[in-house]
């Protein structure tokens, strides 16, 4: 029976291998304190996109069917603790969360939802005139969400992990997640931070964009 497991297993994870040589390069691991505890950063080489991305992983053992937070980098929310969004937040309460197990895979170049920095401030620049954070997007001749997740599936790779419970209410990172060969197991919702500067970005993201944010939002 344990070699029927083994043979049957044994396609995923050449498949997984191959991802991770193809898209990510591991280059260091190093213990750092935070505010939520002590965690491994291991920093990885996107071999795509040049990005320096993060899995932050918890001193406790991380099994199959592990909590996961897949995070797209913020810089105002997370650095500056804007509350347009609630990037910062959501980041916090991730990282509180996976401290008994778990990892937290920080994607740079995912800023702006995938537009970059100074896109995403001409961005906030027009929702001042009335625009949501969709058409704001459009009304720039970008895309409404510019983010792919084949790195971070390529890192949960190379942690050993294709199987987890993931901290999201984005039904995109999902479904990507899923076609790159990591299974969800479950959705764990991760709503915090709302604001009243944020509540209409959290409502477009509700109506207009799919995400799972309660109704009474
Ligand atoms: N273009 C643009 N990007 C934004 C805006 N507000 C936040 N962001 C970016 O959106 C990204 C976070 O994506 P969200 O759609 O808020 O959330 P998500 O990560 O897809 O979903 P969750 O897993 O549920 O948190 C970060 O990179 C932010 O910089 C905005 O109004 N316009
Ligand atoms: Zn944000």
């Amino acid at each position: 029976m344990p070699q029927q497991t083994e043979t049957i297993e044994e396609p995923r994870l050449v498949a997984a291998a191959a991802l991770v040589a193809e898209r990510v390069a591991f280059e260091v691991e190093t213990e750092i304190p935070t505010a939520h505890g002590r965690f491994r950063f291991r920093a990885y080489r996107d071999l795509v996109t040049g990005d320096e991305h993060l899995a932050i992983v918890s001193l406790a053992p991380v099994v199959q069917g592990a909590l996961v937070r897949v995070h797209s980098e913020c810089l105002t929310g997370e650095v500056f603790s804007s509350e347009k969004c609630e990037c910062g937040p959501q980041l916090d309460a991730a990282l509180e969360r996976i401290a008994d197990g778990g990892v937290v895979v920080y994607l740079r170049g995912h800023e702006g939802r995938g537009i970059g920095l100074v896109a995403k401030l001409k961005a906030y620049r027009l929702q001042q005139s009335g625009l949501d954070t969709l058409d704001a997007n459009l009304a720039l001749g970008l895309p409404a969400d510019d983010r792919e997740y084949v790195a971070a599936a390529a890192i949960l790779g190379d942690l050993g992990l294709h199987s987890v419970r993931l901290l999201t209410n984005n039904p995109d990172k999902i479904a990507q997640l899923t076609g790159h060969g990591i299974e969800v197991v479950e959705r764990v919702p991760l709503v915090t931070g709302a604001a009243p500067a944020n509540l209409a970005y959290l409502r477009a993201k509700r109506d207009r964009m799919g995400h799972l944010i309660p109704a009474d939002t």
